[in-house]
Protein backbone atom coordinates (compact mmCIF):
# COMPACT_ATOMS: atom_id res chain seq x y z
CA UNK A 1 0.00 0.00 0.00
CA UNK A 2 1.45 3.35 -0.57
CA UNK A 3 1.40 5.79 2.28
CA UNK A 4 0.38 9.14 1.01
CA UNK A 5 0.93 11.04 3.82
CA UNK A 6 4.69 10.18 3.24
CA UNK A 7 4.20 11.15 -0.26
CA UNK A 8 2.34 14.46 0.93
CA UNK A 9 5.05 15.26 3.23
CA UNK A 10 7.69 15.69 0.06
CA UNK A 11 5.98 19.10 -1.20
CA UNK A 12 6.00 22.50 -0.04
CA UNK A 13 2.59 23.31 0.41
CA UNK A 14 2.27 27.09 1.40
CA UNK A 15 0.89 26.87 4.99
CA UNK A 16 -3.23 27.30 5.14
CA UNK A 17 -3.37 26.79 1.05
CA UNK A 18 -5.68 24.28 -0.45
CA UNK A 19 -4.22 22.98 -3.42
CA UNK A 20 -6.58 21.52 -6.11
CA UNK A 21 -4.86 22.40 -9.31
CA UNK A 22 -2.46 20.22 -9.76
CA UNK A 23 -3.76 19.41 -13.32
CA UNK A 24 -2.01 22.46 -14.48
CA UNK A 25 0.43 23.41 -12.37
CA UNK A 26 1.99 20.58 -9.36
CA UNK A 27 4.04 22.07 -6.27
CA UNK A 28 7.42 22.67 -5.16
CA UNK A 29 8.85 18.57 -4.50
CA UNK A 30 10.98 19.90 -1.04
CA UNK A 31 13.94 17.62 -2.98
CA UNK A 32 13.95 19.99 -5.80
CA UNK A 33 15.60 22.94 -4.28
CA UNK A 34 18.42 20.97 -3.35
CA UNK A 35 18.43 19.18 -6.92
CA UNK A 36 18.69 22.34 -7.93
CA UNK A 37 20.84 24.24 -6.20
CA UNK A 38 23.46 21.01 -6.86
CA UNK A 39 22.95 21.18 -10.65
CA UNK A 40 23.75 24.95 -10.33
CA UNK A 41 26.28 25.44 -7.94
CA UNK A 42 28.46 21.77 -8.18
CA UNK A 43 27.84 20.24 -11.70
CA UNK A 44 27.34 23.89 -13.83
CA UNK A 45 29.68 25.47 -11.83
CA UNK A 46 32.61 23.45 -10.78
CA UNK A 47 32.50 21.30 -13.81
CA UNK A 48 31.54 23.38 -16.52
CA UNK A 49 31.64 21.57 -19.96
CA UNK A 50 32.68 18.47 -18.36
CA UNK A 51 28.82 18.41 -17.16
CA UNK A 52 27.89 16.37 -20.00
CA UNK A 53 29.78 13.70 -19.69
CA UNK A 54 30.84 13.48 -15.65
CA UNK A 55 27.47 14.21 -14.70
CA UNK A 56 25.49 12.40 -17.10
CA UNK A 57 23.79 15.50 -18.63
CA UNK A 58 23.81 13.76 -22.33
CA UNK A 59 22.12 10.75 -21.09
CA UNK A 60 19.79 12.79 -19.12
CA UNK A 61 16.68 12.71 -21.43
CA UNK A 62 16.59 8.92 -21.91
CA UNK A 63 17.58 8.54 -18.26
CA UNK A 64 15.08 10.27 -17.37
CA UNK A 65 12.22 9.12 -19.97
CA UNK A 66 12.75 5.48 -18.26
CA UNK A 67 11.51 7.10 -14.92
CA UNK A 68 8.71 8.07 -16.68
CA UNK A 69 7.92 5.00 -18.58
CA UNK A 70 7.39 3.03 -15.44
CA UNK A 71 4.24 5.33 -15.31
CA UNK A 72 3.05 5.01 -18.40
CA UNK A 73 3.16 1.23 -19.02
CA UNK A 74 5.94 1.76 -21.07
CA UNK A 75 9.30 -0.58 -22.00
CA UNK A 76 12.41 0.68 -20.79
CA UNK A 77 13.98 2.78 -23.82
CA UNK A 78 10.60 3.81 -25.35
CA UNK A 79 10.56 7.20 -23.74
CA UNK A 80 12.88 10.47 -24.46
CA UNK A 81 12.56 13.37 -22.67
CA UNK A 82 12.81 17.21 -24.61
CA UNK A 83 10.88 20.52 -26.10
CA UNK A 84 7.80 21.30 -25.44
CA UNK A 85 4.33 18.66 -24.99
CA UNK A 86 3.35 21.15 -28.21
CA UNK A 87 6.66 20.23 -30.22
CA UNK A 88 6.43 16.68 -29.15
CA UNK A 89 3.00 16.34 -30.68
CA UNK A 90 3.85 18.17 -33.54
CA UNK A 91 6.76 15.69 -34.06
CA UNK A 92 4.56 12.42 -33.16
CA UNK A 93 2.16 13.53 -36.06
CA UNK A 94 4.51 14.25 -38.62
CA UNK A 95 6.52 10.91 -37.52
CA UNK A 96 2.87 8.95 -37.86
CA UNK A 97 1.37 10.61 -41.16
CA UNK A 98 4.89 9.82 -42.77
CA UNK A 99 3.94 6.29 -41.75
CA UNK A 100 0.46 6.44 -43.83
CA UNK A 101 1.76 8.37 -46.80
CA UNK A 102 -1.31 7.65 -48.80
CA UNK A 103 -3.70 9.18 -46.47
CA UNK A 104 -4.98 12.76 -45.64
CA UNK A 105 -6.88 12.97 -42.71
CA UNK A 106 -6.15 13.83 -38.93
CA UNK A 107 -8.95 13.11 -36.29
CA UNK A 108 -9.19 15.04 -33.83
CA UNK A 109 -11.80 15.78 -31.61
CA UNK A 110 -13.14 19.16 -30.34
CA UNK A 111 -12.39 18.55 -26.15
CA UNK A 112 -9.03 18.34 -27.17
CA UNK A 113 -6.37 21.04 -26.02
CA UNK A 114 -6.10 23.67 -28.80
CA UNK A 115 -2.38 23.69 -28.76
CA UNK A 116 -2.78 19.70 -30.31
CA UNK A 117 -5.10 21.17 -32.60
CA UNK A 118 -3.03 24.56 -33.69
CA UNK A 119 0.03 22.07 -33.97
CA UNK A 120 -2.07 19.78 -36.18
CA UNK A 121 -2.99 22.74 -38.43
CA UNK A 122 0.17 24.33 -38.94
CA UNK A 123 1.80 21.16 -39.88
CA UNK A 124 -0.90 19.93 -42.15
CA UNK A 125 -0.81 23.43 -43.90
CA UNK A 126 2.84 22.76 -44.51
CA UNK A 127 2.44 20.10 -46.18
CA UNK A 128 0.14 20.24 -48.67
CA UNK A 129 -3.81 21.62 -49.53
CA UNK A 130 -5.11 17.83 -49.27
CA UNK A 131 -4.60 17.30 -46.20
CA UNK A 132 -6.95 17.84 -43.48
CA UNK A 133 -7.99 17.82 -39.84
CA UNK A 134 -11.06 16.22 -39.02
CA UNK A 135 -12.77 17.70 -35.71
CA UNK A 136 -15.63 15.83 -34.35
CA UNK A 137 -17.16 15.54 -30.80
CA UNK A 138 -15.93 13.47 -28.46
CA UNK A 139 -18.73 11.21 -28.49
CA UNK A 140 -18.41 10.73 -31.81
CA UNK A 141 -14.72 9.91 -31.90
CA UNK A 142 -15.52 6.09 -32.62
CA UNK A 143 -17.37 6.66 -35.30
CA UNK A 144 -15.97 9.31 -37.31
CA UNK A 145 -12.69 6.46 -37.55
CA UNK A 146 -12.60 5.04 -41.23
CA UNK A 147 -9.77 3.80 -43.96
CA UNK A 148 -9.78 7.57 -44.77
CA UNK A 149 -7.99 8.23 -41.76
CA UNK A 150 -4.27 8.16 -40.74
CA UNK A 151 -3.91 8.98 -37.96
CA UNK A 152 -5.82 9.37 -34.38
CA UNK A 153 -4.96 12.68 -32.28
CA UNK A 154 -6.26 12.38 -28.97
CA UNK A 155 -6.01 13.31 -25.37
CA UNK A 156 -6.99 11.03 -23.32
CA UNK A 157 -8.19 13.04 -20.53
CA UNK A 158 -10.24 16.10 -21.52
CA UNK A 159 -8.58 19.38 -19.81
CA UNK A 160 -11.51 21.03 -19.03
CA UNK A 161 -14.02 18.23 -18.09
CA UNK A 162 -11.62 15.60 -17.07
CA UNK A 163 -13.97 13.20 -19.71
CA UNK A 164 -11.22 10.11 -20.63
CA UNK A 165 -11.63 8.58 -23.65
CA UNK A 166 -11.47 4.87 -23.71
CA UNK A 167 -7.91 4.21 -24.85
CA UNK A 168 -7.11 0.90 -25.80
CA UNK A 169 -10.94 0.66 -27.59
CA UNK A 170 -10.25 3.77 -29.84
CA UNK A 171 -6.63 2.93 -30.63
CA UNK A 172 -8.18 -0.79 -31.44
CA UNK A 173 -10.56 0.90 -33.91
CA UNK A 174 -8.23 3.08 -35.33
CA UNK A 175 -5.87 0.18 -35.93
CA UNK A 176 -8.43 -1.95 -37.20
CA UNK A 177 -9.15 1.08 -40.10
CA UNK A 178 -5.42 1.32 -40.79
CA UNK A 179 -4.73 4.19 -38.92
CA UNK A 180 -2.29 5.30 -36.51
CA UNK A 181 -2.97 6.61 -32.86
CA UNK A 182 -1.55 9.37 -30.94
CA UNK A 183 -2.04 9.90 -27.52
CA UNK A 184 -1.49 13.24 -25.46
CA UNK A 185 -1.37 12.13 -21.69
CA UNK A 186 -0.99 15.58 -20.23
CA UNK A 187 -3.85 14.88 -17.76
CA UNK A 188 -2.91 11.31 -17.38
CA UNK A 189 0.51 10.08 -16.83
CA UNK A 190 0.66 10.56 -13.00
CA UNK A 191 -3.15 10.64 -12.75
CA UNK A 192 -4.62 7.46 -13.92
CA UNK A 193 -3.55 4.14 -14.82
CA UNK A 194 -1.78 4.77 -18.49
CA UNK A 195 -0.72 1.62 -19.64
CA UNK A 196 0.59 2.51 -23.38
CA UNK A 197 1.58 -1.13 -24.07
CA UNK A 198 -1.71 -2.84 -23.76
CA UNK A 199 -3.32 -0.04 -24.81
CA UNK A 200 -1.14 -0.42 -28.15
CA UNK A 201 -1.03 3.49 -28.96
CA UNK A 202 1.46 4.22 -31.19
CA UNK A 203 2.82 7.27 -30.70
CA UNK A 204 2.37 9.22 -26.63
CA UNK A 205 3.24 12.50 -25.59
CA UNK A 206 2.88 14.40 -22.35
CA UNK A 207 3.92 17.38 -20.31
CA UNK A 208 5.66 16.80 -16.66
CA UNK A 209 5.08 19.84 -15.01
CA UNK A 210 1.38 19.13 -14.19
CA UNK A 211 0.72 15.63 -12.03
CA UNK A 212 4.57 14.94 -12.32
CA UNK A 213 5.58 18.19 -10.53
CA UNK A 214 8.87 18.92 -12.76
CA UNK A 215 8.12 22.45 -12.45
CA UNK A 216 6.78 25.50 -14.70
CA UNK A 217 8.07 24.74 -18.55
CA UNK A 218 9.56 21.20 -17.74
CA UNK A 219 10.77 19.23 -20.59
CA UNK A 220 7.61 16.75 -22.24
CA UNK A 221 8.10 13.29 -23.07
CA UNK A 222 7.79 11.32 -26.00
CA UNK A 223 6.78 7.53 -26.56
CA UNK A 224 6.83 5.33 -29.68
CA UNK A 225 5.75 1.87 -29.78
CA UNK A 226 8.75 -0.23 -30.13
CA UNK A 227 7.44 -1.85 -33.05
CA UNK A 228 8.02 1.80 -34.94
CA UNK A 229 11.74 2.34 -33.74
CA UNK A 230 12.96 1.89 -36.99
CA UNK A 231 10.24 2.97 -39.02
CA UNK A 232 9.02 6.23 -37.13
CA UNK A 233 11.80 9.04 -38.56
CA UNK A 234 11.96 12.54 -36.16
CA UNK A 235 10.19 14.99 -38.67
CA UNK A 236 12.26 17.73 -36.17
CA UNK A 237 15.59 15.58 -37.47
CA UNK A 238 17.78 18.09 -34.79
CA UNK A 239 21.49 16.86 -33.92
CA UNK A 240 20.77 15.09 -30.95
CA UNK A 241 18.73 12.81 -32.38
CA UNK A 242 21.41 11.87 -35.29
CA UNK A 243 23.01 8.71 -35.11
CA UNK A 244 26.35 10.23 -34.12
CA UNK A 245 25.72 13.84 -33.15
CA UNK A 246 29.90 14.43 -32.48
CA UNK A 247 30.68 13.11 -35.93
CA UNK A 248 29.03 16.34 -37.45
CA UNK A 249 28.23 15.12 -40.63
CA UNK A 250 26.26 17.07 -42.98
CA UNK A 251 23.45 14.32 -43.96
CA UNK A 252 20.77 13.29 -41.31
CA UNK A 253 20.95 10.17 -40.28
CA UNK A 254 18.19 8.36 -37.28
CA UNK A 255 19.51 7.87 -34.44
CA UNK A 256 18.34 3.98 -32.50
CA UNK A 257 15.65 3.81 -31.13
CA UNK A 258 13.94 6.75 -29.44
CA UNK A 259 17.20 8.54 -29.31
CA UNK A 260 16.09 9.62 -32.37
CA UNK A 261 13.30 11.58 -31.32
CA UNK A 262 15.77 14.16 -29.40
CA UNK A 263 16.20 17.56 -31.14
CA UNK A 264 18.18 19.53 -29.56
CA UNK A 265 20.49 20.39 -26.59
CA UNK A 266 18.86 19.17 -23.76
CA UNK A 267 17.36 21.53 -20.95
CA UNK A 268 19.75 20.03 -18.04
CA UNK A 269 18.86 22.12 -15.27
CA UNK A 270 14.98 21.40 -15.92
CA UNK A 271 15.58 18.07 -16.24
CA UNK A 272 17.26 17.71 -12.78
CA UNK A 273 14.82 19.44 -11.45
CA UNK A 274 12.41 17.17 -13.12
CA UNK A 275 14.34 13.68 -12.09
CA UNK A 276 13.85 14.70 -8.27
CA UNK A 277 10.48 14.92 -8.88
CA UNK A 278 10.22 11.90 -9.96
CA UNK A 279 11.57 10.71 -6.46
CA UNK A 280 8.68 10.91 -4.84
CA UNK A 281 7.07 8.20 -7.43
CA UNK A 282 9.36 5.42 -5.93
CA UNK A 283 7.24 3.03 -4.45
CA UNK A 284 4.26 4.37 -5.30
CA UNK A 285 1.76 1.75 -6.78
CA UNK A 286 -1.03 3.65 -9.98
CA UNK A 287 -3.60 1.34 -8.55
CA UNK A 288 -3.56 3.24 -5.34
CA UNK A 289 -3.28 6.45 -6.97
CA UNK A 290 -5.97 5.81 -9.16
CA UNK A 291 -8.37 4.58 -5.69
CA UNK A 292 -7.21 7.67 -3.88
CA UNK A 293 -8.00 9.74 -6.49
CA UNK A 294 -11.63 8.54 -7.21
CA UNK A 295 -11.87 8.54 -3.72
CA UNK A 296 -11.34 12.15 -3.23
CA UNK A 297 -13.43 13.10 -6.66
CA UNK A 298 -16.24 11.39 -5.29
CA UNK A 299 -16.51 12.80 -2.02
CA UNK A 300 -15.93 16.19 -3.63
CA UNK A 301 -18.84 15.85 -6.16
CA UNK A 302 -20.98 14.68 -3.30
CA UNK A 303 -19.50 17.34 -0.54
CA UNK A 304 -20.50 19.83 -3.49
CA UNK A 305 -23.80 18.60 -4.68
CA UNK A 306 -25.17 18.85 -1.33
CA UNK A 307 -24.03 22.18 -0.07
CA UNK A 308 -23.65 24.46 -3.77
CA UNK A 309 -27.09 24.12 -5.47
CA UNK A 310 -25.93 26.60 -7.92
CA UNK A 311 -23.14 24.66 -9.55
CA UNK A 312 -24.20 21.91 -11.74
CA UNK A 313 -21.28 19.07 -12.72
CA UNK A 314 -19.53 19.53 -15.95
CA UNK A 315 -17.18 15.73 -15.55
CA UNK A 316 -18.92 12.63 -15.93
CA UNK A 317 -20.33 11.38 -13.16
CA UNK A 318 -19.38 7.95 -13.55
CA UNK A 319 -15.51 7.49 -12.07
CA UNK A 320 -14.64 5.33 -14.29
CA UNK A 321 -15.15 7.78 -17.39
CA UNK A 322 -13.25 10.71 -15.47
CA UNK A 323 -9.52 11.31 -15.06
CA UNK A 324 -8.66 13.11 -11.76
CA UNK A 325 -10.26 16.32 -12.09
CA UNK A 326 -13.62 17.62 -11.72
CA UNK A 327 -15.18 20.27 -13.68
CA UNK A 328 -18.49 22.24 -12.04
CA UNK A 329 -20.31 24.93 -14.38
CA UNK A 330 -21.23 28.33 -12.89
CA UNK A 331 -22.55 31.08 -15.29
CA UNK A 332 -19.96 33.54 -13.50
CA UNK A 333 -17.27 30.76 -12.91
CA UNK A 334 -14.57 33.55 -13.27
CA UNK A 335 -15.58 35.39 -10.38
CA UNK A 336 -15.85 32.29 -8.58
CA UNK A 337 -12.91 30.84 -9.08
CA UNK A 338 -11.26 34.60 -7.78
CA UNK A 339 -12.91 34.42 -4.69
CA UNK A 340 -11.87 31.19 -3.77
CA UNK A 341 -8.39 31.71 -4.68
CA UNK A 342 -8.19 34.98 -2.51
CA UNK A 343 -9.75 32.26 0.34
CA UNK A 344 -6.49 30.12 -0.59
CA UNK A 345 -8.39 27.37 -2.40
CA UNK A 346 -7.12 27.57 -5.52
CA UNK A 347 -8.38 25.89 -8.44
CA UNK A 348 -8.73 27.24 -11.93
CA UNK A 349 -11.16 28.67 -14.50
CA UNK A 350 -11.60 27.51 -17.77
CA UNK A 351 -14.07 28.86 -20.80
CA UNK A 352 -16.29 29.81 -20.67
CA UNK A 353 -18.49 28.82 -17.41
CA UNK A 354 -15.77 26.01 -15.79
CA UNK A 355 -14.52 25.65 -12.32
CA UNK A 356 -11.80 23.51 -12.38
CA UNK A 357 -10.67 21.33 -9.50
CA UNK A 358 -7.64 18.60 -9.69
CA UNK A 359 -6.72 15.69 -6.98
CA UNK A 360 -3.65 14.70 -7.06
CA UNK A 361 -3.04 11.87 -5.32
CA UNK A 362 0.42 12.24 -3.77
CA UNK A 363 -0.17 15.53 -1.90
CA UNK A 364 -4.11 16.07 -1.58
CA UNK A 365 -6.33 14.41 0.96
CA UNK A 366 -10.03 14.33 2.34
CA UNK A 367 -9.12 17.70 4.32
CA UNK A 368 -8.16 19.60 1.21
CA UNK A 369 -12.02 18.20 0.10
CA UNK A 370 -13.17 19.30 2.73
CA UNK A 371 -12.02 23.10 3.38
CA UNK A 372 -13.12 23.12 -0.35
CA UNK A 373 -16.53 22.20 -0.23
CA UNK A 374 -16.73 24.87 2.64
CA UNK A 375 -15.16 27.54 1.44
CA UNK A 376 -17.21 27.24 -1.69
CA UNK A 377 -20.21 26.94 -0.43
CA UNK A 378 -19.94 29.85 1.73
CA UNK A 379 -18.47 32.23 -1.21
CA UNK A 380 -21.93 30.85 -3.24
CA UNK A 381 -24.16 31.53 -0.40
CA UNK A 382 -23.29 34.64 0.75
CA UNK A 383 -22.61 36.02 -2.62
CA UNK A 384 -18.87 37.48 -1.69
CA UNK A 385 -17.83 36.39 -5.05
CA UNK A 386 -19.55 39.13 -6.88
CA UNK A 387 -17.38 42.36 -6.58
CA UNK A 388 -15.83 43.75 -9.65
CA UNK A 389 -12.34 42.75 -8.69
CA UNK A 390 -13.13 39.42 -9.36
CA UNK A 391 -14.85 40.33 -12.61
CA UNK A 392 -11.30 41.96 -13.87
CA UNK A 393 -9.72 39.19 -16.50
CA UNK A 394 -5.87 38.26 -15.94
CA UNK A 395 -3.39 37.33 -18.49
CA UNK A 396 -3.28 33.25 -17.47
CA UNK A 397 -6.78 32.15 -16.17
C1 LIG B 1 -3.60 18.23 -23.49
C2 LIG B 1 -2.56 19.32 -23.49
N1 LIG B 1 -1.67 19.36 -24.50
C3 LIG B 1 -0.72 20.33 -24.53
C4 LIG B 1 -0.63 21.29 -23.53
C5 LIG B 1 0.39 22.38 -23.56
O1 LIG B 1 1.57 22.12 -24.17
P1 LIG B 1 2.88 22.93 -23.86
O2 LIG B 1 3.55 22.26 -22.71
O3 LIG B 1 3.65 22.90 -25.11
O4 LIG B 1 2.49 24.33 -23.47
C6 LIG B 1 -1.54 21.26 -22.46
C7 LIG B 1 -1.51 22.25 -21.36
O5 LIG B 1 -0.89 23.26 -21.35
C8 LIG B 1 -2.52 20.26 -22.46
O6 LIG B 1 -3.42 20.23 -21.48
N1 LIG C 1 1.14 25.11 -19.50
C1 LIG C 1 0.53 26.17 -18.96
C2 LIG C 1 1.15 27.41 -18.91
O1 LIG C 1 2.40 27.52 -19.43
C3 LIG C 1 0.53 28.53 -18.34
C4 LIG C 1 -0.74 28.37 -17.82
C5 LIG C 1 -1.39 27.17 -17.86
C6 LIG C 1 -0.78 26.08 -18.46
C7 LIG C 1 -1.46 24.79 -18.58
O2 LIG C 1 -0.84 23.79 -18.43
C8 LIG C 1 -2.87 24.76 -18.91
C9 LIG C 1 -3.37 23.36 -18.91
N2 LIG C 1 -2.83 22.53 -19.96
C10 LIG C 1 -4.87 23.21 -18.92
O3 LIG C 1 -5.32 22.10 -18.89
O4 LIG C 1 -5.59 24.17 -18.93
Amino acid sequence: MTDFAATRALFHLPPGVTYLDGNSLGPMPIAAQDRARRVVVEEWGDLLIRGWNAAGWMAAPARVGDRIARLIGAPQGSVVMGDTLSIKVYQALASALAMRPDRRVVLSDSGNFPTDLYMAQGLLASLGSDYRLKVVAPEDVADAIDESVAVTLLTEVDYRTGRRHDMPALTEKAHGAGALAIWDLAHSAGAVEVDVSTGRADFAVGCTYKYLNGGPGAPAFIYVAPEHHDAALPALSGWMGHAAPFAFDLDYRPGKGIERMRVGTPAVIALAVLDAALDAWEGVEMTDVRARSIALSEAFIAGVEARCPDVTLASPRDPRARGSQVGFRHPQAYAVMQALIVEDVIGDFRAPDILRFGFAPLYNDMADVERAVTVLADILSTGRWDRPEFHARQAVT
